[in-house]
Parts: C-alpha cells; structure tokens; sequence
C-alpha cells in the first residue's frame, strides 16, 4: 500500500477538540478524528463517506446521526472516528445517485446496486487495519452494527462490539430494514 500521511493538526469542533491527520491511499484521502488522550483499548467507529447524508442531512439513511452520535460520544469520552471516503459503499456518488433513482422506482438498495453491475456492499477495510497500526493500536471497541465490518477488519482485535442504532423515520425504515434482512445488521 502506497499511504501518504499528514501532519497531525488540532480541530476544534462543535463535537469536541479534535486532533485530525489525513491518509492519501490512491485518490482517497481518508479522514482519522480521534480525541486527545486515546485510551489503549478505544472506541472506534468507521465511519464511510456519505455526501447525502453527512453533509445535506438527507434523510434516506442514518449517516449523518450516526457520524455525529460518534463524534459526539468520543468527544465526551475519547475515542477514534476513522472517515473512509467509500462513499455510497463504495460505488461512488455518481453511481449512488443513479441507485437513489431507480429507488425511486421502487427497487431497494440491494436491488438498485445489482441493477447497475454493483455489489451490494463494494467497501474494503484494509486500510483501517493500517491506520490503528500506525496508532499502535492492537485492541479496540467497535461502534457497528454491520457484521461484515467485524468480521473484515484484520489484525486488531475487537473486544466489544459498541451497537449504533439511530432514530428511524418515515424515509429511512425500509433502507434500514434492507439492512438488517438482506445484509445481516444486527438492527
Ligand atoms: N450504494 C448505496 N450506498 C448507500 C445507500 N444509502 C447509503 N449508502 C452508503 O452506505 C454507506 C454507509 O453504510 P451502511 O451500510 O449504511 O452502514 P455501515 O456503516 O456499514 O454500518 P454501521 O457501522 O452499522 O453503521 C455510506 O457510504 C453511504 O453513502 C444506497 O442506497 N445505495
Ligand atoms: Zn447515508
């Protein structure tokens, strides 16, 4: 893997002061937040990049409530949110949209990903593994409710699963039902 690594900065945030440091992996550039004092076992929440969500607060999915109950909860309590840019499980935005518009036509998330060639989850996690180990960290609690991440995340050991489960609403039960029936997350 061909990383590039930045510089460590402070971010003072509305969730918390943070300290940042970007990874560069090929044309992704990753996002690492953690709080000051990290614990040796902390809490860690991979995070994947949702443009939708995370920053016009759509609200077809739980992104958005999900990226702020973690920053908020390492904020308060220490802790790592590691922000993958996999957005729209790794499919591209692009090709997310072109998913949200045949959803419009009735397919579910599943469905429309299979219908463009997809998938239905495109994502890797082998950089997670990189970034903890250039933390030195070998133990951690993981923020998820996806079994898939658990079980891709190599070489570090998760010792508790931390569940993250969101508010529904009118627009995001059947995403979230999707979720849990066609993709096994513990909902
Ligand atoms: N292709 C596609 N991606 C979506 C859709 N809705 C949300 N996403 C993307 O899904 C990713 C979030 O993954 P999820 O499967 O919702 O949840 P998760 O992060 O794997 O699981 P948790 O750790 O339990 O939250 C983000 O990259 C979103 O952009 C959709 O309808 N189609
Ligand atoms: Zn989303």
């Amino acid at each position: 893997m061909n990383i590039k690594i930045s510089d460590v900065a402070n971010l003072p945030s509305r969730f918390g002061n943070f300290k940042v440091k970007a990874f560069k992996e090929g044309q992704k550039e990753h996002l690492v937040i953690y709080a000051k004092e990290l614990d040796e076992i902390p809490v860690v929440r991979v995070h994947s990049e949702c443009l939708t969500g995370d920053a016009i607060g759509s609200l077809k999915c739980d992104c958005r409530d999900q990226l702020e109950y973690a920053l908020s909860l390492i904020g308060e309590k220490g802790g790592m949110v590691i922000y993958l840019r996999q957005e729209g499980r790794n499919i591209g935005l692009l090709n997310k949209i072109n998913a949200y518009a045949l959803q419009d036509k009735g397919l579910d998330t599943v469905e429309a990903n299979h219908q463009l060639g997809f998938a239905a989850d495109e994502r890797t996690y082998d950089i997670v593994t990189y970034i903890l180990h250039h933390f030195g960290i070998k133990k951690i609690k993981l923020l998820t409710n996806n079994p898939d991440k658990i079980n891709s995340i190599c070489d570090v050991e998760i010792v508790e699963r931390l569940p993250i489960i969101m508010k529904s609403n009118k627009y995001n039960e059947d995403y979230l039902d999707v979720k849990r029936d066609a993709m096994g997350h513990l909902l």
